[in-house]
């Protein structure tokens, strides 16, 4: 088994339960009650690099990240800091998230949140919604096509905005017929869990213009933003480079000053 099709295992095994205790149905019902979804693409086309920052405890290859008693303060520091988006990881067994996480940073900003998470299944897109998510993580590579196609649709039809990830030139094209509007080049390989900053530059040339891109993972500060823009990112997703730094806000304030500097390489669009 892959580490990736062992993550889903997990996922899928964690999911089973929380079904048996809050029905799909009972749960649809009760997400039409949460806050309409924000903006998400508006927020990310502001001008410069954005930075989505991550709230990561840890994470299968490197172990502990940091420990984050408090995910609320850490959201409020990175909305304070500039952040345009904040992404959540979710997955507990790997990750040590939880939707309890997802709750306490959609109640402390008032910026777009993602849920990153193993999306397999539809229960898990309602259940974004009834915790305030905005924006939605599929894997290309943890998916059926025609799963995709379904999660996507129904993503955009709760009116949130989904984040597509990508590692090579087929999973592109899958998420590109997909209709994928914002997609993500993960640098690290989901089934080796290798970083290979490279792969943006690669693929990023094969995206239309009017998909947004987005540079994930393997940012270490201000130079590895500077270079994703100058492949064509449009923003970059932050885990590790924030959390473990010692100071999260300091570190981000650093890549969002540089995203927005004049010497940073702007998106052509
Ligand atoms: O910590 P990093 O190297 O900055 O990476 C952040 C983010 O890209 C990474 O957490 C990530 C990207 N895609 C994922 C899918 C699932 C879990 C995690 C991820």
């Amino acid at each position: 088994m892959s580490v990736l099709e062992d993550i889903v295992a997990g996922v899928r095994a964690d999911l089973a339960e929380r079904e048996a205790v809050l029905p799909f149905d009972e749960l649809k019902k009760r997400a039409t009650q949460a806050a309409p979804p924000r903006d998400v693409l508006a927020a990310l086309r502001e001008s410069g690099i954005g930075v989505i920052a991550e709230v990561k405890r840890r994470s299968p290859s490197k172990g502990d990240l940091a420990e984050i008693p408090d995910p609320a303060a850490l959201a409020k520091d990175y909305a304070d800091g500039g952040a345009r988006v904040i992404s959540v990881l979710t997955e507990q067994r790997r990750f040590g998230g939880s939707l309890a996480d997802l709750d306490a940073v959609r109640a402390a900003v008032d910026i777009p949140v993602l849920r990153k998470d193993f999306i397999v299944s539809p229960y898990q897109v309602h259940e974004a919604r009834l915790h305030g998510a905005d924006m939605v993580l599929l894997i290309v590579a943890a998916l059926e096509q025609n799963a995709l196609i379904a999660l996507l649709d129904r993503v955009e039809s709760l009116g949130m905005t989904a984040l597509v990830e990508i590692h090579n030139a087929e999973e592109a094209d899958k998420a590109l017929e997909a209709g994928a509007k914002v997609i993500g080049v993960n640098a690290r390989n989901l089934h080796t869990l290798e970083v290979d900053r490279d792969v943006f530059s690669r693929l990023a040339p094969g995206l239309p213009m009017d998909v947004f891109k987005i540079a994930e993972s393997g940012v270490r500060g201000p130079g590895d933003l500077m270079s994703y823009a100058g492949h064509g990112a449009d923003a970059v997703l932050v885990g590790e480079g924030l959390v473990a730094s010692g100071d999260p806000k300091g570190a981000l304030v650093k890549l969002v000053t540089a995203g927005s500097h004049p010497a940073c390489p702007r998106p052509s669009r």
